[in-house]
């Protein structure tokens, strides 16, 4: 038995995120989340885990989205993210199902000065339901980690109740992701913060759980946006384990690993730390700068492969009237791009367990 025996192809909400998140945290593997930009990532990032036979999660961040609507629109009152989200959304929709695989359709990170783009989407989604009883994404990230734990909280609950009417999943983050996020430098900030507290998480599935078990949560484990100098980053993923073994202790629950744990900033963290994590209950990881690192080397290669073909529209090796429309075209270098992006995020999958999961 596999995803598709329990979930359909194409862009999947609701019920079937909780089976396709109960059956990896099941089976010990996660889904990559990656951080997509444009129709040709979102392509990519399709095609990778097609040809591996498993689920992605496509996700856009508040500037992602806005440049997927054009970096020519004025982002006032937040209506390029607002705009650029809900087109990534349609273009994941329209293309999903032809790739045969499970797609979970998702937002990152949203700060509290960027709710107004979490309203926006959200009202996306409600307009979608009220045609086709489903919402828009299958999921959205909150991120009030900058807040204290209790507003943190009570902003959540109030969306969480929203978000159950329509069957939407709401990640949320509690201790804060070190580095860069949408501009926000949090390369300082104390070392405790970057880990959250088994406390902290059962306040969360106490508060959450009375509403709906369409939540995760991104606990931090020492994670950070962005890959550093070897050494930099110490990630504890085992403390997951203790929020674990918390929960279920003080709730008297049957499962071990009660929680979908999300893990942030996934590039450059090594395979170890990624096995441990997903063992413990993280069911989703988020992969961005790697995956950024990838396309752009594929153009690089092609670029330092073909060099004498691309300094002009005509004239190369070949001869001085021979044109070179075939190497500059976009869809010639571009689809370089893809293609190391591709074998990136496949090699996310197989990090992840993520792979002949159909
Ligand atoms: O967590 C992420 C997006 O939310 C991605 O982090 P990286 O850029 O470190 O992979
Ligand atoms: O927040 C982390 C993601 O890598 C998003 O990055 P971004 O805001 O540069 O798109
Ligand atoms: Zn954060
Ligand atoms: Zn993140």
């Amino acid at each position: 038995m596999g995803l598709l025996d329990i979930v359909p192809s194409g862009v999947i909400t609701g019920d079937d995120v909780r089976k396709v998140y109960s059956y990896a945290s099941k089976h010990g593997f996660a889904i990559p989340a990656i951080n997509c930009t444009s129709s040709s990532t979102i392509n990519a990032a399709l095609e990778a885990a097609r040809d591996v036979k498993s689920a992605i999660i496509i996700q856009f961040s508040n500037g992602g989205a806005a440049y997927y609507a054009g970096k020519g629109i004025s982002n006032k009152d937040q209506q390029a993210s607002i705009l650029g989200a809900v087109a990534g959304a349609h273009h994941v929709r329209a293309v999903a199902k032809s790739y045969g695989i499970p797609v979970i359709l998702h937002s990152d990170h949203c700060a509290k000065n960027l709710l107004p783009w979490f309203d926006g989407m959200l009202a996306a989604d409600e307009e979608y339901f009220a045609k086709h009883g489903e919402p828009l994404f299958s999921s959205h990230m909150l991120d009030l980690s900058e807040e204290s734990k209790e507003e943190n909280i009570e902003i959540c609950v109030r969306y969480l109740e929203r978000m159950a009417k329509i069957n939407c999943h709401l990640e949320m983050e509690i201790g804060i992701t070190g580095g860069e996020e949408d501009g926000v430098d949090n390369s300082d900030v104390d070392n405790a913060s970057l880990y959250t507290q088994p406390q902290d998480i059962l306040d969360i599935y106490n508060a959450f759980s009375k509403i709906t078990d369409l939540f995760s949560i991104a606990a931090a484990f020492g994670n950070v946006h962005g890959v550093y100098a070897p050494g930099n980053v110490k990630l504890h993923p085992e403390l997951l384990g203790k929020h674990q073994a918390y929960v279920k202790e003080e709730l008297k629950l049957e499962s071990d690993k009660p929680v979908w744990f999300v893990f942030h900033g996934g590039s450059g963290s090594t395979e170890e730390d990624i096995r441990v994590a997903v063992s413990l209950g993280v069911v989703k990881m988020n992969v961005d700068t790697d995956t950024q690192w990838a396309y752009w080397e594929g153009i690089k290669q092609f670029y330092e492969a073909k060099k004498a073909y691309l300094q002009g529209q005509v004239g190369n090796p070949e001869g001085e009237n021979k044109p070179n429309k075939k190497f500059y075209d976009p869809r010639v270098w571009v689809r370089e791009a893809e293609k190391t992006m591709v074998t990136r995020v496949q090699q996310a999958c197989k990090d992840l367990g993520n792979v002949e999961r159909l």
